[in-house]
């Protein structure tokens, strides 16, 4: 069975802000109200890295989401250089090729706690993004399917919307996890999210981790909003 993750743990606020000045002036507002972080594009490509080291080294945990897919030469290495960082999470692409070369990566580096998680479809995706990309299949099978061949492949965890998370389980079973953005607390604004589910409705539906941005990055008072949704998301285990 996997190991038991405490409310806060299943918290991850997206760092997506422009400068690691601005985005360690957040972590410090939010306090104890949150220890796991996202560092995606815009602030990967800032100083980024650096930072997820040092939040590693003040005891935080950190989820690289550098969403990465290319030739499996090239993911397999960037992998390796990931592993060196002290990240738990890292995302790529849930191509068949694209997992197998990050699972390469990763058993490279044995000990470093990495996990690699496949991003199934994006939660800006309805089924008409999807045909306009191009697939047969609507979300939700697409997400099935991808799942499936994550978890064959060897791969740590899905990044899904919640409204899929039910399928997913019974696609990866209890060990993998399943990560979910597109959350969003009642009344929040959905921004460009399509997939969107409250904290308290996506934990009952299975998910181990939440990643919420902009309701709390873009609130007055960030704390307050990450201590409400750990409130809800103990309520909801
Ligand atoms: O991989 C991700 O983290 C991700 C996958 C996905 O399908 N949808 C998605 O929104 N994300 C990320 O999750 C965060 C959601 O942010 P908010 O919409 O502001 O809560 C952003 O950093 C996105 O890049």
């Amino acid at each position: 069975m996997p190991e038991p993750i405490s409310p806060l743990d299943r918290l991850i606020v997206a760092l997506d802000m422009a400068s690691t000045d601005e985005a360690e002036r957040l972590i410090a507002r939010i306090g104890d109200a949150a220890r796991f972080y996202k560092i995606g594009y815009r602030l990967g490509y800032a100083g980024g890295l650096g930072l997820a080291e040092r939040l590693v080294r003040a005891g935080h945990k950190v989820f690289l989401d550098l969403k990465l897919h290319d030739i499996g030469n090239t993911v397999e290495e960037g992998v390796r250089s990931v592993a060196g960082l002290g990240a738990t999470f890292l995302t790529v692409h849930a191509y068949p090729q694209t997992m197998r070369a990050a699972v390469r990566g990763r058993d490279a580096v044995p000990g470093s706690g990495l996990r690699i998680l496949a991003v199934t479809v994006l939660t800006s995706y309805d089924d008409d993004d999807a045909r306009e990309a191009g697939y047969a299949l609507g979300v939700a099978d697409l997400v099935a399917v991808r799942a499936a061949a994550a978890r064959e492949i060897g791969i740590d965890g899905i990044v899904c919307a919640a409204t899929e998370a039910a399928t997913v389980r019974d696609r990866v079973g209890p060990d993998r996890l399943i990560v979910t953005p597109g959350i969003r607390p009642a009344g929040a604004e959905a921004g460009d999210q399509k997939r969107i589910v409250t904290p308290g409705a996506a934990i009952r539906s299975g998910v181990d981790h939440l990643v919420v941005g902009r309701p709390i990055t873009a609130a007055s008072d960030p704390r307050d909003v990450a201590r409400r949704i750990v409130a809800e998301i103990e309520q909801a285990l």
